[in-house]
């Protein structure tokens, strides 16, 4: 399931996160690469050591975590590497798939949290290659994508101004794509069906799937 989610960034904190990484050092973005995806790379992180880093990271970390869609969506258990990517003018992000494990981390959720206004820069679209055919994403800032790290993306050519986003790993309760997608279904319509009915018998019954399904597949 490839899920854009609204505002997981306010945009108070969107500006707290570009007043601090305008501040800040970076770094070619080849660094952090796999060999492959190294080869079509070009773009600029925020260097690890920068002070910067750590208090970004752990921001991240923190809205990841309680935003309620997120946590349907993704079950996350622990995060992988945290990056403060930048794309100027011509850099681009050619196709690629995310490296299986990061920093001893399985990758099964990959995102992007938009931090530039849309208009303010053309072109830098996030597309996935599905099946389906491409679907391309560039989301208000503080919105954010999440997606199978199985899935083949790259990231189109910036023509003008300036792309700045967060991009992250989550490694999952649940690891198969399909199953993470159908306890999100379920739950959905668990919280509709409480919405409009309270803690009914049926309520009950989807809580007890859900529970026993997430039980079956959760790695702890
Ligand atoms: O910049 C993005 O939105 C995604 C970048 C990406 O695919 C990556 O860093 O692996
Ligand atoms: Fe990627």
């Amino acid at each position: 399931m490839i899920l854009p989610v609204a505002n997981v960034l306010t945009p108070e904190q969107v500006a707290a996160f570009r007043e601090r990484l305008g501040a800040a050092r970076f770094q070619p973005g080849a660094a952090t690469a796999g060999w492959h995806a190294k080869l079509v790379k070009e773009n600029e992180q925020l260097r690890p050591d920068d002070p910067a880093h750590a208090d970004l990271r752990a921001e991240v970390e923190r809205v990841v975590r309680a935003n309620p869609v997120v946590a349907m969506a993704a079950r996350p258990k622990a995060f992988g590497p945290i990056l403060f990517s930048r794309y100027g003018n011509g850099q681009h992000y050619g196709s690629h798939v995310d490296d299986a494990l990061m920093g001893g981390v399985r990758t099964d959720v990959s995102f992007t949290i938009f931090l530039a206004d849309p208009d303010s820069y053309k072109g830098g679209e996030l597309v996935m290659e599905t099946a389906a055919g491409e679907m391309g994403y560039k989301l208000p800032a503080g919105s954010g994508i999440f997606y199978p790290s199985t899935t083949l993306h790259h990231v189109a050519p910036v023509t003008g101004g300036e792309r700045l986003c967060v991009v992250g790993w989550i490694r999952s309760f649940v690891r198969d794509p399909a199953d993470r997608e159908l306890l999100f279904d379920l739950d959905t319509a668990r919280h509709a069906l409480f919405k409009a009915g309270g803690k009914s018998a049926e309520f009950d019954l989807l809580s007890k799937c859900l529970s026993n399904l997430l039980r079956k597949w959760a790695e702890d």
